[in-house]
């Protein structure tokens, strides 16, 4: 007799999931490796930046005082004391009437208050230029880059979870961090399941379909920031697989499935799981497509293992709400969900919703708002409309059809993300 499975609530189901996750420990890499992953510290400013005053221009550092009364009719004269470039430090000091030639990012001379742009000065002629004249007056502070006026030491610039971007890079580069504590990443295996399945290079056979899921889940796996493994695909016989997915638990700290989490015979994940003597944290949710997922963990070793679904389509989503999001807490990060947007539907969706639905749909933005269409047939052993997705349409359990023009909410799927789960 098939057991009678109790669905939960998505929220619940996630809830489950990020309750239990934890971050994994940090690691110190060289910066030049550390792209794309996630901050392990906060990263504080312990410098000034810029360091020192400096010049944004090429001109001439002065005294602004020594322009007050200057005209084009009556310019101030000055003498070019000496000629600095950035990363020099000038000798001299600037004194009432003398210049020192100065070039864009150079530290400010002592004594100058004032940098003049060079188009905005004239040589003297016959003094090679030794001697420059300006014709307006300038005032104290004009054209300075103060030190600290990007960053004041002391400032928390990133908190630890980001993601190091090539900006965050710059930041690090900018206070010296050639080594940057980072989460560790999870190694997360990838295990396909059912006679039915083909590698990628194999020619169609009757009943047989191509191996898509392991494909999907590994590109999933890797937009996360983690490691994924890819440990093949089963036949529907549960010696081999229970064997095979006990050996794979030993070498990673997650194992993916897809397929075999229904009631069919052949379905043999919850026998799997049993055997193994995982706890099951849910194996129905109250959602569609994914509804069979499941999720389960071995106690002693903190292993988790997510059963995702055959359907394509179902197998997609549940990653997204669930491995997704947990394999993404394991390295730290805050924003670890789906970020979440309002949208008005641009179609009629009639079906009637008795569960949550995520719906792979396509949004744009136009005039200032957001529109979502479904993309393809909405069933969950859909794969082709999963290359047009770019969002989940969120139609909650219970409802009836859906107007276009209506107000809903969606999930981005290459969102900045959000360090909420909000539906
Ligand atoms: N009598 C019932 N039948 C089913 C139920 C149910 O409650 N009662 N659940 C349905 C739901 S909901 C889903 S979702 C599917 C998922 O079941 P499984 O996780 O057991 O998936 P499979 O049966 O192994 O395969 C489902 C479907 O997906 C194809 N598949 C499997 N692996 C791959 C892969 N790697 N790449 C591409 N396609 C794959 C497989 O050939 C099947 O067509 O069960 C419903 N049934
Ligand atoms: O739960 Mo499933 O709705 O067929 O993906
Ligand atoms: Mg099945």
């Amino acid at each position: 007799m098939v057991e009678r499975r109790k669905s939960i609530p998505v929220e619940e189901a996630v809830q489950r999931v990020l309750t239990n996750a934890k971050a994994l420990e940090g690691e110190e890499i060289r910066i030049e490796e550390s792209d794309g992953r996630y901050l392990a510290e906060d990263i504080v400013a312990d410098h000034d930046v810029p360091p020192f005053n400096r010049s944004p221009y090429d001109g001439f550092a002065i005294v602004a005082g020594d322009t007050a009364a200057a005209s084009r009719d009556n310019p101030a004269l000055f003498e070019v004391i000496e000629t600095i470039g950035a990363g020099d430090v000038a000798e001299k000091e600037v004194t009432n009437g003398s210049a020192i030639r100065i070039m864009t990012g150079a530290a400010l001379p002592k004594g100058a208050d004032a940098v003049v742009m060079l188009e905005l000065t004239s040589e003297i002629d016959g003094s090679e230029g030794r001697q420059i004249a300006i014709k307006r007056p300038f005032k104290s502070g004009d054209n300075i880059s103060w030190q600290g006026e990007d960053t004041a030491s002391g400032s928390i610039l990133l908190k630890k979870g980001r993601k190091i971007t090539p900006g965050v890079k710059a930041v690090l580069a900018t206070f010296g961090y050639a080594h940057v504590k980072v989460y560790k990443r999870p190694v997360v295996g990838v295990i396909a399941t059912g006679s039915e399945l083909l590698e990628v290079h194999e020619p169609l056979e009757p009943g047989k379909i191509r191996n898509s899921n392991a494909h999907m889940i590994l590109a999933q796996i890797r937009q996360t920031g983690a490691i994924p493994v890819y440990l093949d695909q089963l036949k529907d016989d549960f010696d081999q697989s229970f064997e095979r997915v006990s050996l794979a638990l030993d070498a990673i700290d997650v194992l993916i499935t897809t397929g075999g989490v229904s009631v069919g015979d052949f379905d043999y994940l919850p026998a799997i799981y049993e055997k193994l003597g995982a706890e099951v944290l849910f194996n129905k949710v109250g959602m569609r497509p994914g509804s069979v997922t499941t999720v389960a963990k071995l106690k002693d070793q903190q292993k988790w293992l997510f059963g995702l679904s055959g359907n394509p389509s179902a197998c997609f989503v549940g990653f997204e709400l669930f491995a997704g999001p947990y394999l993404k807490t394991m390295q730290g990060v805050t924003n670890r969900f789906l970020q979440s947007e309002e949208a008005v539907l641009s179609v009629d969706f009639p079906k009637s919703n008795p569960f949550t639905r995520f719906v792979r749909c396509r949004v744009k933005r136009e005039g200032g708002h957001l529109y979502a269409a479904p993309v393809g047939l909405d069933k969950s052993n859909v794969v082709t409309s999963l290359a047009d997705s770019n969002a989940l349409m969120i139609l909650p359990g219970g409802t009836r059809g859906y107007k276009s023009g209506e107000s809903i909410k969606v999930l981005l799927l290459q969102g900045e993300g959000s360090d909420k789960f909000c539906l």
